[in-house]
């Protein structure tokens, strides 16, 4: 990207594409112990390179994730303007052209591996009068883009080109004065909603998103921490409204990115099944719109501990302790699953170990993930001599109380969660579980493995 971190930045961009696949697996742990401290968070990393794009003047951010996912959606503010400059370890500067001053990107946008990414720029191009190819990788290509352009043609954006099914490659022309909609997402998603409110962004009226269950909320909070005006309140049960004034002046700022729990998951749910573990996983964000997997880990019976609960750069974050636990089956609620959303595979690895059932209901998203997560969970198990199976769109599990056989191959289909989460399994079962490519991980965790080997794991 910047001066002199860009042949790194793009060396690592495009690890993907030049390595073959590696199949790896993770051996039986007697105990993992220690202290570590996951990446920065996927989500406001992301979020930090764009409104640091959006705004005129240099945003630092500290605690940056380096996985490919992010430093993609970098590369994309770069060809829109954005001067973007590596200054240490998870610290960069990004001085942005600012709303309403973005360029035409000469090249294609390409997201690689990235649902975020790519689904949060549609929203900033389609609020400007630019036109941009957005593109990724095989897994990106089968993702759905309808549930982002149907917002944003509302909003006076036009798609020019589409795949079928309004997939990737997308060609968006987005408009010089978005129009003030008032939108309620057909599904629980961050991604529409933020999309939905950076096109607004550029709007002279007001942006309204409505959402019948709330998704995490870290673009309405970085958009107050840059000065524009977000308001939310409830709606219904379990829902909120967003209501975003356009067009505000946005000024640089620092964000310190918190630990992502998302991440931190799986040292969590490997300390809980490897036999005499004990662990501290440090700084982790307990934002209550992440916390379902601590939730649902709680009421199977996890000892897990938040200690010196504190805030860092508007979140609160935690230091968990997690101790080795005997677990047991739970019925996990359908509303629960946008606040746990990307840890049903990790999750579903822990009710392996668990003594009873688990049901996991309402996990429809989990088809148009990286992979079909829902598909890709089940197969892994049942390689892994675990009782599973889909029942509409639950999950259910029934656990060996404490064992697992393991030993089973387990396809990834470019999917980061599933790699880590049979990994991980590994070092609970009698056989560790070998996962046919790991490159993906580098996309939210690129020092899993380091990581879990400072915590006593070994790889094979
Ligand atoms: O907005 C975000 O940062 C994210 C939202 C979620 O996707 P959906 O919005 O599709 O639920 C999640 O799965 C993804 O990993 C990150
Ligand atoms: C779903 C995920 O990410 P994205 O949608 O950004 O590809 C994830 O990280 O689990």
């Amino acid at each position: 990207m910047g001066n002199g971190a860009a042949a790194g930045d793009r060396a690592r961009l495009h690890t993907d594409a030049e390595h073959s696949p590696s199949p790896l697996s993770a051996l039986r742990a007697s105990g993992l112990n220690g202290r570590c401290r996951p990446p920065g968070d996927k989500s406001v990393s992301h979020r930090s390179l764009i409104l640091g794009t959006l705004a005129v003047g240099e945003t630092r951010v500290e605690g940056l994730l380096e996985g490919d996912d992010v430093l993609r959606t970098g590369e994309a503010c770069r060809k829109l303007g954005a001067r973007i400059e590596r200054l240490g370890p998870g610290s960069w500067s990004v001085r942005g052209p600012g709303l309403g001053s973005l360029l035409e990107p000469r090249e294609t946008l390409d997201f690689g591996n990235a649902g975020t990414g790519s689904r949060l720029m549609m929203g900033v191009v389609g609020g400007h009068p630019i036109k941009a190819r957005f593109d990724g990788d095989a897994s990106l290509r089968k993702r759905p883009m309808r549930r982002i352009l149907d917002p944003l043609v509302l909003q006076g954006a036009r798609v020019l080109e589409q795949a079928e099914g309004g997939r990737c490659p997308i060609l968006l022309q987005g408009t010089a004065e978005p129009l003030p909609i008032e939108y309620k997402t057909p599904v629980a998603s961050a991604q529409i909603k933020s999309a939905v409110l950076l096109a607004g962004l550029n709007s002279p009226g007001r942006t309204v998103v409505i959402e019948s269950e709330a998704s995490r909320d870290h673009t309405e909070k970085m958009l107050i921490h840059f000065g524009a005006r977000v308001a939310s309140e409830p709606y219904g049960e379990h829902g909120r409204r967003v209501t975003l004034e356009g067009r505000p002046e946005l000024r640089p700022s620092l964000v310190r990115v918190p630990a992502d729990p998302s991440s931190a998951a799986f040292p969590i749910v490997a300390a809980l099944i490897a036999e005499g573990s004990e662990i501290v996983v440090e700084g982790v964000m307990t934002n209550p719109l992440r916390c379902g997997l601590l939730a649902t880990l709680a009421e199977m019976g996890a000892r897990i501990a938040l200690e010196n609960v504190r805030e860092e750069g508007g979140e609160e974050v935690a230091d968990i302790r997690v101790t080795a636990s005997r677990l047991t089956g739970v019925d996990v609620p359908a509303a629960r699953a946008p606040s746990m959303i990307d840890e049903y595979p990790i999750l579903a690895v822990a009710a392996a170990f668990a003594e009873g059932e688990t049901r996991m209901r309402g996990l429809s998203e989990l088809r148009v993930k990286e992979s079909d997560r829902l598909e890709a969970i089940a197969a892994g198990l049942k390689a892994n001599g675990v009782d599973c199976e889909i029942v509409g769109d639950d999950l259910i599990v029934r656990g060996g109380a404490g064992r697992a056989k393991g030993g089973g191959n387990v396809e990834t289909h470019l999917d980061h969660r599933i790699a880590m989460s049979f990994l991980v399994m590994g070092l609970g079962a009698d056989a560790p579980a070998v996962v046919d490519d790991d490159r993906m991980i580098a996309t939210s965790f690129p020092n899993f493995r380091a990581l879990m080997e400072g915590l006593g794991a070994r790889f094979a």
